[in-house]
């Protein structure tokens, strides 16, 4: 039988990722060590292979076919904008992609003039002015720390995750608007849907029922 590959995305969902995939049978310990520098790991019992990838690079495996199925936020699908599908919202990392800024910056929001947008996700930030906005804005990618942007003056506004709010806060900034609700995804090649749709399919099933059967 030919081994079904899962891509996870590093970081904050991994974990959660790995319990949520315990609670139907899909086990993986070797990938919980932090101290291995192991990229792929193989459950033989399962015909399972999987890795961790930067969140980043998760639709690219999975489109391209090197993982049948990948783990990853919502913001990273929208942003990478890649040929695959996705078949399950897993309910954990939920948070809302924002513009945020001083509360003076609504201003710019209102009045279609040409601000600069610092954001970790230039092409949801684009479509959403672009598109949704109809405003022409000057886009600057940041790779992190993307608060500091309206601050320092790099910025009038940012388009960045808000989970809490207590980064906003603690740098005395607000919400202006919300872009869209964010989580973690679950997506699969199209490909691998159609040839291993008997095993994918029930992964996706044993899912729905954990996460809707009320545990
Ligand atoms: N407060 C939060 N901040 C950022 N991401 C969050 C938050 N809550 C949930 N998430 C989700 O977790 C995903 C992974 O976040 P994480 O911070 O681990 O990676 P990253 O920021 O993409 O990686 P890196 O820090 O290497 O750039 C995000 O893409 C998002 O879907
Ligand atoms: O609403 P909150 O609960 O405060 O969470 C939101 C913050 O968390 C994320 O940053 P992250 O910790 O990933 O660091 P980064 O700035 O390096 O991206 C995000 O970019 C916000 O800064």
């Amino acid at each position: 039988m030919r081994y079904i590959t899962i891509a996870l995305a590093k970081g904050r969902l991994a974990i959660k990722t790995l319990d949520l995939l315990e609670k139907i049978g899909i086990t993986c310990d070797e990938i919980r060590d932090k101290s291995s520098r192991k990229l792929i790991f193989v459950n033989d019992d399962l015909k399972l292979k999987f890795f961790l990838a930067k969140a980043n690079d998760v639709p690219t495996y999975v489109e391209y076919g090197a993982a049948d199925i990948g783990v990853v936020g919502k913001d990273t699908i929208l942003e990478e904008g890649r040929k695959m599908y996705e078949v399950l919202d897993l309910g954990f990392g939920k948070c809302r992609m924002c513009v945020a800024g001083p509360a003076s910056a609504d201003k710019f929001l209102h009045h279609g003039e040409l601000i600069r947008v610092a954001t970790k996700y230039p092409n949801i930030a684009k479509d959403y002015f672009y598109n949704k906005k109809h405003q022409t804005v000057e886009i600057i990618k940041l790779n992190g720390s993307i608060e500091l942007a309206p601050i320092v003056g790099l910025a009038e506004v940012i388009v960045d995750i808000v989970e809490t709010g207590s980064t906003l806060r603690e740098n005395g900034l607000v919400v202006l608007e919300e872009i869209c609700d964010i989580s973690a995804r679950m997506v699969v090649n199209e490909v691998s849907m159609k040839m291993e749709h008997e095993r994918i399919s029930k992964i996706i099933k044993d899912l729905k029922e954990y996460l809707h059967g009320g545990n």
